[in-house]
């Protein structure tokens, strides 16, 4: 007891009062046994991390400013030493799940967090919690939101669950984030925002509770205090006013106040809870407070009360949330694919997987069709296709189109003197027709391999999307599936660049047109042959119908006869070479269709067969190690929410049966 404590109350009015203390353990007496099932339900439920789903369970949550008490208040409701002191000491969610043990002798305790189980002694649990957060949150002064569990089943202990949140502080200590506040506080909030929660705030009685931050907390989430509940602890430090402090309730707290006063230094629990009944009894002024609001046993029962209440409260719903959550996990592991445990199994998953992938490339580069891929450009092919064809046939338009200009007929002029033979002057050598030929269908051959390489690498591309996208879950599948659509795709381009250079060699050999726009439009530009050779040596600029406004100034020095026969070339190799440009191009898009059809519907199933190894196979589809993870979760999930909700079917039907559970 402190200096500041006022004096005893008198003998007769302290015998007035009910003792505190009682011989049988207080917090036992007060607790319904048929709440155990359910409760286990619940903490089974969180252990599930079910609020992370949105299941938010019925908790008492436990804030309070910075030294307030809180731990040394939860020590008293377990009779056993928490970390407590000065300074940050909860730096994670501590989840305190008190278990009544009808064994007196022997307590059990462990701590339960990143996975693991954690036995330890009585004596060791402030150090075990403490090493257990700096293994959580590293060591350091920082705190996390990553919950720890501690297990306590002891004789005597009210059966709760409570969750110790850190201390609200502004300033940071060396060591902590500048924004520790912020970091508290969101954590806090995220705690007492459910309706589900009750707020236990924790309040000393050496400060004006108004300007508690766990009182401004709280309130921004439960403005009518409906469910908050208020300790005043460090009763025996401040007692004057206490009464009307508590009387006055200017914080409006809806679930009512509790004053205590918790152990201090040595002493052992027994000792703390007698001193704090005298205490109650015999001070002056605080033996004036109303015995139901004042004592760890009234805390404890009152919190034992409040849980019942809020889990009657919000059971029905619990249950509904529980089914809801069941129905999810096993329409997840019935999406999941089946575990491959036989080659027969495994070949069937892999004959599966290509099926699909082969009817999704059907769709995709054959039909064109839209709606597996609805917003992936990429995958759009037939579109893409065009683009690239059209765009090669552009490039080649542009490439062999000849300078009106500057040379105008020049590269005729140099093909005819090289190509000059014993002849009549106005009959055009065949020869030049050819070697002009000759030279545009370089220009192609040179472009070609460009295209083709673009091709194939998109349609490789694609193939690859669609067998990844259909073989997710079978990484060595996946590697497999790339290898083997790498080196078909690589044939394919040695297939198609053969094909098309043949091609150009024919386009080479021979100059034969059935298309009667030929005629058609190499006499439209022969018929300007007289406009042309009368004014080239004299207008610096003619129209030339069909090809445009030429610059005639250069061919001046050349031999006229030359010039004519120049002019006839070109009206010649004009038309038709925009006739055997387009009959490529066109024909570049029937191979390259013809060849994609071939791949989806012969090549790639040959593919697979050359590839394929049966006993390989197995190894092939094994799933990724976070599927067959995934698997175990969720029929782990299933399990404990199939138990969890038949247990609170259970309780649901007792409760139909007899009546009120609240005893
Ligand atoms: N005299 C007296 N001292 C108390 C009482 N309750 C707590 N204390 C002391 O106040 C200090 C802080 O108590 P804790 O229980 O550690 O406070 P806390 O709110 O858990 O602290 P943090 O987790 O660091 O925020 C300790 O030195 C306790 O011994 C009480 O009822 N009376």
């Amino acid at each position: 007891m402190g200096d500041d404590q006022a004096p005893f109350c008198s003998e007769p009015e302290r015998n007035n009062k009910p003792p505190l203390v009682s011989h049988v353990p207080p917090l036992v007496a007060s607790y319904n046994d048929r709440m155990r099932p359910l409760l286990d339900a619940i903490d089974r439920l969180r252990n599930l991390m079910v609020m992370k789903e949105g299941i938010h369970l019925p908790t008492i949550v436990v804030i309070g400013d910075q030294s307030s008490g809180k731990s040394s208040v939860l020590e008293s409701l377990v009779g056993i030493n928490l970390p407590r002191g000065q300074g940050i000491c909860t730096r994670v969610p501590l989840i305190i799940q008190l278990q009544e043990s009808p064994q007196a002798d022997r307590p059990e305790l462990y701590l339960d967090f990143n996975g693991k189980v954690v036995p330890t002694e009585e004596e060791n649990i402030a150090n075990a919690i403490n090493d257990a957060t700096d293994e959580i949150a590293d060591h350091g002064k920082d705190v996390l939101n990553a919950p720890l569990t501690l297990v306590i089943k002891k004789y005597g202990i009210p059966d709760l669950t409570m969750i110790d949140l850190p201390g609200i502080t502004r300033v940071p200590v060396h060591g902590q984030h500048e924004n520790i506040y912020e970091q508290i506080s969101e954590m806090i909030m995220e705690y007492i925002r459910p309706e589900e929660s009750i707020i236990l705030n924790v309040l000393s009685a050496t400060v004006d509770f108004s300007t508690c931050e766990s009182i401004r907390m709280s309130q921004m989430v439960d403005k009518t205090g409906r469910r908050t509940l208020a300790v005043v602890t460090k009763a025996d430090k401040a007692p004057e006013g206490l009464l009307e402090k508590v009387t006055a309730d200017d914080i409006n707290v809806g679930l009512g106040y509790v004053c205590v006063r918790s152990r201090i230094g040595a002493e052992t629990y027994e000792e703390a809870r007698q001193e704090e009944a005298k205490l109650f009894d015999t001070h002056p002024l605080l033996c004036k407070i109303d015995k139901s609001i004042v004592g760890v046993p009234v805390l404890a029962q009152n919190l034992t009360q409040i849980q019942a209440t809020i889990i009657a409260k919000y059971l029905p719903e619990i249950v509904m949330k529980i089914n809801d959550k069941l129905d999810a996990n096993v329409a997840e592991l019935k999406s999941m694919p089946k575990n491959l445990s036989s080659i027969e199994d495994a070949m069937m998953a892999f004959m599966e997987i290509m099926g699909l992938a082969k009817e999704s490339l059907r769709k995709a580069l054959l039909r064109g069709e839209l709606d597996e891929y609805p917003d992936e450009k990429d995958m759009h092919c037939p579109a893409r296709l065009v683009e690239m064809l059209n765009q090669y046939y552009n490039e080649l338009r542009n490439y062999t189109e000849n300078n009106l200009t500057t040379n105008f007929l020049l590269e005729e002029i140099e093909v005819l003197e090289e190509a000059k033979g014993i002849g009549l002057p106005d009959v055009l050598p065949h020869t030049a027709f050819s070697f002009c030929l000759q030279q545009k269908m370089k220009e192609i051959s040179s472009k070609l391999p460009s295209l083709v390489v673009r091709v194939w690498d998109y349609i490789e591309g694609v193939v690859i999307q669609s067998l990844m996208r259909h073989s997710q879950n079978y990484p060595q599948l996946q590697s497999w599936a790339r290898r083997v659509t790498s080196s078909l795709i690589k044939k394919m381009k040695g297939k198609t660049m053969n094909r098309l250079m043949k091609i150009v060699e024919m386009e080479k050999l021979t100059d034969y047109t059935c298309n009667p726009e030929y005629l058609l439009e190499r006499n439209k530009l022969m018929a300007q042959q007289d406009h042309f050779f009368n004014y080239y040596k004299s207008l610096s600029n003619i129209h030339i119908e069909g090809l445009g406004t030429v610059n005639p100034v250069h061919l001046r020095n050349h031999n006229h006869q030359l010039v004519r026969q120049a002019f006839h070339l070109k009206m010649r190799m004009t038309p038709y070479w925009k006739i055997a440009l387009r009959r490529f191009v066109d024909t570049v898009a029937l191979h390259l269709r013809f060849s994609v059809h071939n791949l989806v519907n012969k090549e790639m199933e040959k593919e697979i067969r050359r590839e394929l190894s049966g006993p390989g196979i197995k190894m092939m589809m094994e799933e990724k190690p976070e599927m067959a993870e995934k698997r175990q979760k969720l029929n782990r999930n299933i399990k404990l929410l199939r138990e969890s909700a038949e247990v609170v079917a259970q309780f649901m039907n007792r409760i139909a049966t007899d009546g009120d559970y609240n005893g």
